[in-house]
């Protein structure tokens, strides 16, 4: 695992000296948008118009971030517009890495990824270079790229998803919309909630090097399920009837926990099996249509008990957790 600095990779491990062992996540630094007429979205410069075969998505099976990307590439129906490649699973001392020859010698190929088919590169950092020879900073997946200024568009999977939402309508005729302007200030806040607590408190109790940052990243966590499985009693989804973007984000973490976050990261007080709401809830969003197509356990395990040598330096991945999706989850009774 490494960065970029000022274009040079140097392999390195997280950073927490400065943070009193606590794990602080670097913000995205590409934050272009993908607009339906080209015009500049909330953040970046224009020129990025919506066109099919124009942008190419980098994914991790693993990555929850990036499972929100490919989870909203199926439901609007973008498989044939955007092109997806996945990395391999073994983030090691050049981070992702795609299948194929330049594979570094302790990665191994695991079934489903890819070869780099644009430039024929062998590792992600390449692709950042591509775009930025500068560029300094954490070479992270989902990217979305532009082929047509090869660039990136996007390293943000939080403003990629809401790229996805709405830009491509036009050319899909999809227009389920997942951020709706009544619910937007609900998402938001709920949004907000659990990116800290949840998405990313789970790597805050993983990476933390300090008991204390540990047990705090711990109680907010788990704080938080108990306030959501309360919320998941009463109503189907978080704001109520309609699935939204807010359900989508929280679902990446809640599929991973009791595969890898209850133990590899330590956030073991209960696992999601424990929460019926939440629990039902989680097998209720893989079982809408296209969604558990996206979820591949093989990558998951494999990426974060072998990727992380400092957590688990023996790199054994476990075979368990015994876990069935597709068992019935009886949620329509809450639907009004
Ligand atoms: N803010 C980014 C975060 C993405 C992210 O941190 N991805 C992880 C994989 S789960 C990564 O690529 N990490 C590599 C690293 O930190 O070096 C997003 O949501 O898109």
């Amino acid at each position: 695992m490494g960065l970029l600095q000022q274009g040079q990779w140097v392999d390195q491990w997280y950073d927490t000296g400065k943070s009193e062992g606590k794990f602080e996540r670097e913000a995205a630094r590409f934050r272009h948008w993908v607009t339906a007429d080209g015009n500049a979205g909330p953040a970046g410069d224009s020129g990025f118009k919506a066109e099919a075969g124009r942008y190419h998505l980098y994914v991790s099976l693993a990555c929850p971030w990036a499972h929100r990307t490919l989870i909203f590439r199926t439901l609007k129906n973008l498989e044939s517009l955007i092109a997806v490649t996945v990395v391999e699973p073994h983030m090691l001392e050049n981070g992702w890495e795609f299948a194929g020859p330049g594979q570094s010698h302790n990665a191994r190929h695991i079934h489903g990824a890819e070869a780099e088919p644009l430039y024929g590169k062998d590792y992600l950092y390449q692709l950042y270079l591509q775009a930025a020879a500068d560029y300094s900073g954490r070479v992270t997946v989902p990217v979305l790229w532009d082929k047509q200024q090869n660039t990136i568009v996007s390293n943000e999977s939080a403003d990629i998803i809401r790229m996805f939402n709405s830009a491509f309508n036009h050319l899909t005729g999809n227009s389920q919309d997942y951020y709706p302007n009544p619910l937007r200030s609900e998402i938001d806040a709920l949004n907000e909630r659990i990116y800290h607590n949840i998405n990313n408190g789970v790597y805050r109790a993983g990476f933390a090097t300090s008991q204390q940052a540990y047990e705090q990243a711990f109680d907010d966590v788990f704080n938080t399920l108990d306030w959501l499985e309360q919320r998941l009693c009463e109503q189907r989804y978080l704001t109520g009837s309609k699935l939204t973007e807010a359900d989508w984000r929280l679902f990446t973490t809640l599929i991973r926990f009791d595969a890898v976050y209850h133990g590899h990261f330590k956030t073991n007080r209960q696992r999601l099996a424990d929460y019926p709401q939440l629990s039902a809830y989680v097998r209720d969003l893989y079982q809408q249509p296209g969604v558990a197509a996206t979820v591949n356990f093989e990558h998951i395990k494999q990426h974060y008990y072998y990727s992380h040598g400092e957590i688990n330096p023996t790199r054994i991945v476990p075979k368990g957790p015994l876990q069935d999706f597709s068992l019935s989850h009886q949620r329509h009774r809450l639907d009004n």
